[in-house]
């Protein structure tokens, strides 16, 4: 039997090759965002490898598909599928849980990036002006990070990989999450606070929860303003974890630092966004995760996934567990 595989964006050739072992492939150029664009496309498919995050899987979309066995996510992030849906339909959910070393390194650039100013500094070279001017301009001196603290919000696999490099910079970590880690507590030193406690006293704070209704605008007016004006904050989770209102009153105002943020409540992030016309933040595409290598692990992790259950067996990392899962 052959199936119909639909890739809902490019990505690295070797999932693409796994994929076409076993059905016939198709790859949408755009970046699908709406309902009605997917429904187009996952009508008479057997199986969706979701690239980008932002494909809206609702109820009517998976409804609309009733060959539909697997939409398996290149990344960890479903907040975009109706899980519910998906198991009352029969569809299996999978992640690709390789990202969070790359992700990690990406948030620590972030930081690196607002503690040494190097996006000011870049311009400042390019437009002429040297190290002597530098030291006129107060704004533009770097802070050390050795001493200072980083406050993680979300302790899971990407969470514990940036606080193993901010550790090995010398940095004071805390944190909070809904599960307390005594164990990890005590091996690398780190400490539990309460989400107030823990803005009121990081210098910079991260964010790595998953976006839920729980976590939806977790960090709002209230909660920035807890912040110190010094402190910077940095998202490479998902955009609407944080109120983007508040966050760019916030920066225009000086109630904190800036900010280094990957991800945003609109994406793609429209050009004319007031976040694109304030020098405190540096914006990076969703590409937290994109790197050479990461690219290939994702793609290879859903590809596996996508052959395990169009082979009549089971994934390895389902977010769901379908009672009747559809049958090949
Ligand atoms: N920018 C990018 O390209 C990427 C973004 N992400 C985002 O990062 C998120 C985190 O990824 P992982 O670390 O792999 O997930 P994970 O599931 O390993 O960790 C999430 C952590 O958040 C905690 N948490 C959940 N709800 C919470 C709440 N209400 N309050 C406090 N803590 C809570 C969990 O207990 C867990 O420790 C993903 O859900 C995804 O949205 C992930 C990969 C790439
Ligand atoms: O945004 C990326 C993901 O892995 O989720």
């Amino acid at each position: 039997m052959t199936f119909k595989i639909i890739v809902t964006y490019r990505i690295d050739e070797e999932g693409l090759k796994l994929l076409k072992s076993i059905g016939d492939v198709f790859i949408s150029e755009k970046m699908i965002t709406s309902e009605d664009e997917l429904i187009k496309n996952i009508s008479d498919t057997d199986a969706v490898l979701a690239v980008r995050g932002v494909e809206p899987f609702t109820r009517r979309v998976l409804e609309s598909a009733p060959k539909l066995k697997i939409i398996a996510r290149h990344g960890v992030g479903y907040d975009k599928i109706d899980v519910n849906a998906a198991n009352e339909l029969g569809i299996w959910v999978t992640i690709a849980p390789v990202n969070a070393s790359t992700v990690a390194e990406h948030t620590i650039a972030l930081i690196m990036a607002l503690a040494k100013k190097l996006f000011k500094l870049d311009r400042f070279v390019r437009d002429g002006v040297w190290y002597k001017e530098r030291m006129e301009f107060p704004d533009l001196l770097g802070i050390d990070l050795a001493g200072r603290v980083l406050g993680i919000i979300g302790l899971g696999r990407i969470g514990q990989e940036v606080a193993k490099r901010a550790l090995a910079l010398g940095m004071k970590v805390i944190y909070y999450d809904i599960v307390r880690r005594e164990d990890l507590e005590r091996t690398w030193n780190i400490e539990y606070r309460s989400l107030n406690e823990l803005l009121r006293t990081s210098d910079f704070v991260s964010i790595h929860v998953p976006l839920t209704n729980e976590t939806y605008h977790m960090i709002g007016e209230k909660e920035l303003r807890l912040m110190k004006p010094t402190a910077y904050l940095v998202n490479t989770a998902r955009g609407a974890v944080i109120d983007t209102d508040a966050l760019v009153k916030a920066l225009k105002e000086g109630w904190i630092a800036g900010a280094g943020l990957d991800v945003f409540e609109e994406e793609p992030l429209p050009p004319n966004h007031p976040l694109t016309k304030l020098d405190n933040v540096i914006l990076t595409p969703h590409a937290a995760s994109l790197t050479i290598e990461c690219r290939r692990r994702l793609a290879i992790t859903a590809a596996e996934e996508i052959i395990r259950v169009l082979r009549g067996g089971e994934p390895r990392y389902p977010v769901n567990r379908p009672l009747n899962p559809r049958r090949v």
